[in-house]
């Protein structure tokens, strides 16, 4: 979708709609610091995530060529004779495995292993066990994807899982509505507000990059020993032989 100066809807709202913000109980709109402050974190929170799950999907695509070839022909066969600088969005919803690929990464390398911490607001039972009021719950979001109840040969870096279930296009349930198996971006009220921009970005800056660029490993393999920072990082962070495809 996009407004009339012809900008992806995603990328526009998000400054707008904080002049608007009426804070109801304190009966004021939001200061300029606070709109500052909320424009600086949506940035931390956008940039870190966004570019260490490029590095680790980029990483199991050096790891596995095969998988990196299969994603070129994908592309290929979605765009037509001509139509060769830029993989625009339009393009990006024709392409089941593109998304594949990111949602398999996202799987199994999150880039935050834990979601923001919960407090419960009173005794709940679950699993037979007493959660008393006011704990602090914290959500595994890696083992959730590394489940081995849920995930057959969770370790194994295989797009195709997602295709297994339906015809490959069956829209994944970010929001857990229907069920949790993985939650890269959290679920609920408090999930992530710009995975769908997320999903975006990834889409197209990896289709531009596999179509333009085959990815090699420049050592003898791609360790994909993980170090934990703000996100979850590479320890030994990718290092990769790039040629132009001709
Ligand atoms: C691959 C990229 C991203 C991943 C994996 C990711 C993941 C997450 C996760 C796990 C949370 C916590 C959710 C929870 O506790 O339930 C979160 C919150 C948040 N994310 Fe993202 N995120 C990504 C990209 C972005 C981008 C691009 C932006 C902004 C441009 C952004 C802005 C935020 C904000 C503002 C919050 C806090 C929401 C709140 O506290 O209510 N994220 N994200």
């Amino acid at each position: 979708m996009r407004d009339e100066h012809g900008r992806a809807e995603p990328f526009i709202p998000y400054v707008d709609t904080l002049f608007d913000v009426h804070l109801i109980e304190e009966k004021r709109k939001l200061e300029e610091q606070e709109i500052v402050t909320l424009c600086s974190e949506f940035f931390t929170a956008g940039a870190d995530t966004t570019s260490t799950a490029l590095e680790w999907i980029m990483a199991n695509l050096v790891k596995h060529p095969q998988i990196q070839d299969k994603l070129f022909e994908e592309i290929k066969g979605v765009i037509s004779e001509g139509e060769v600088l830029e993989i625009k969005d339009e393009h990006l919803g024709k392409m089941p495995y593109l998304r594949a690929v990111i949602l398999e990464s996202l799987r199994l390398h999150p880039p935050t292993h834990f979601l923001i911490p919960r407090c419960v607001t009173k005794d709940v039972v679950l699993g037979g066990f007493l959660v008393p009021k006011n704990t602090i719950v914290t959500f595994m979001v890696s083992e959730m994807g590394r489940n081995r109840d849920v995930w057959e040969n969770p370790m194994v870096f295989d797009p195709e899982r997602f295709f297994r279930d339906g015809d490959g296009r069956k829209e994944f349930d970010f929001s857990g509505t229907k069920e949790i198996n993985m939650m890269p971006f959290g679920v609920g009220t408090r999930m992530c507000p710009a995975y769908r921009l997320a999903m975006l970005h990834l889409e197209y800056l990896l289709a531009n990059l596999i179509w333009h660029f085959n990815f090699e490993c420049a050592n003898e393999d791609v360790d994909l020993t993980e170090k934990h920072e703000f996100t979850t990082v590479m320890q030994n962070p990718l290092q990769v032989q790039i040629t132009p495809r001709l």
